[in-house]
């Protein structure tokens, strides 16, 4: 940690294992520097291990393998200022560790299955993230890696996200109705048969309405676009570049929506749409499109995965600013 916080300001990342949380964590500690961030792995709050779990044959995505009124304690307390004796899950061995020492730190971020289920917890948040993968996606994201890096087989893979469908249709997707932003990840309109889902389709949806917040938009604020950027200045190859933005009702509150449907051939292109985005918190113009280059190997940075993240980590920044009434004061980036 760099110096003991003033104010803690917390950070909540919900969604389903193999969601890219990890790859977005990485953008965010990339841009505050990673001394200023600590993150929490809410899975350390499970109160069933893997044992008991099998036994019992409650998930942990039920909030009944999760010690809820702990993480309430402890989360209130970090922000408090004070140090806590944070629970350890530990994956390898399914079971529970003693517990390790948290400090609190500038930027604490949550992460996990369930941020926003517990309205204590929620309403500690000062800023929250939805990672919304649709199921097409999701089963191509985890088979490309648990297939290719964890030696499972299609059918294992496949067979675990069914078993775990129904307890994530009831306890985990009903907490985006509470995130400030919602990245939602979509099979791409542009071709009919993309079996291996490449081309994405990506929605930021951003919540109208809260304090600090201005959402991004693109050409005039409030009104409904449609732009295709592709030719002299965006270079596209097959099946190009679609862009969407306008107002929208999200489980019945206003939101607005920013849509990119395909993929940039030239991540330093990236400017030519940033220079049409508003609102969009960088600091000066082309630092979204350096944050994009600044990692280019982060998968999903040549579409709108990585554009709306960088955006996402952008609004953090300002909502850190804001509450500690510190513009300027975090580490940007500079040798990209
Ligand atoms: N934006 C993206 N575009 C394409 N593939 C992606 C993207 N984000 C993640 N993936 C794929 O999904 C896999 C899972 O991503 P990641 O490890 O970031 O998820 P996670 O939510 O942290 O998972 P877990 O909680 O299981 O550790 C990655 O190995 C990668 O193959
Ligand atoms: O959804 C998850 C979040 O990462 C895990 O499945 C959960 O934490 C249980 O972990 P494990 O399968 O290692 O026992």
């Amino acid at each position: 940690m760099t110096s003991k916080p003033d104010r803690v300001v917390l950070i909540g990342v919900a969604g389903d294992s193999g969601c890219g949380k990890s790859t977005f964590l990485r953008r965010i500690t990339d841009l505050f520097g990673e001394d200023f961030v600590t993150v929490i792995c809410l899975d350390d709050y499970h109160s069933l291990d893997r044992k008991q779990r099998k036994e019992t044959g409650i998930t942990a995505l039920n909030p009944k393998a999760n010690n809820f009124d702990l993480m309430a304690e402890q989360i209130k307390a970090l922000k408090s200022g004070e140090t806590i004796d944070k629970p350890i899950y530990n994956h390898e061995t399914g079971e529970i560790d003693p517990p390790e020492k948290i400090e609190p730190n500038h930027i604490v971020v949550i992460e996990g299955l369930h941020p926003l289920y517990d309205k204590r917890v929620r309403d500690l948040i000062d800023f929250s993230v939805y990672l919304d993968i649709s199921d097409e996606v999701k089963i191509a994201w985890k088979i490309q890696r648990d297939m290719a890096e964890r030696g499972h087989s299609y059918e294992d893979v496949l067979a675990q996200i069914n078993s775990r469908k129904p307890d994530f249709d009831a306890y985990i997707d009903p907490q985006k109705e509470f995130a400030d932003v919602v990245i939602q990840v979509l099979p791409t309109q542009l071709i009919k048969e993309d079996k291996e889902r490449k081309v994405l389709r990506v929605q930021m949806i951003q919540r109208d309405g809260i304090e600090g917040y201005d959402p991004v938009y693109l050409f005039d604020e409030g009104s409904t676009i449609d732009w295709t950027p592709c030719g002299r200045k965006l270079t596209c190859s097959y099946p190009g570049i679609r862009m969407h933005y306008g107002p929208d009702v999200y489980y019945k509150h206003g939101v607005s929506v920013l849509e990119v449907d395909g993929q940039f051939d030239k991540l330093e292109e990236v400017i030519y749409i940033e220079q049409h985005l508003s609102k969009t918190s960088a600091k000066y113009n082309g630092e979204v499109t350096e944050l994009l280059l600044q990692h280019r190997e982060y998968p999903g940075s040549n579409n709108g995965t990585g554009l709306f993240q960088v955006l996402t980590g952008l609004k953090m920044r300002a909502t850190y600013e804001r509450l500690t009434n510190q513009a300027g004061a975090t580490k940007v980036p500079a040798n990209v």
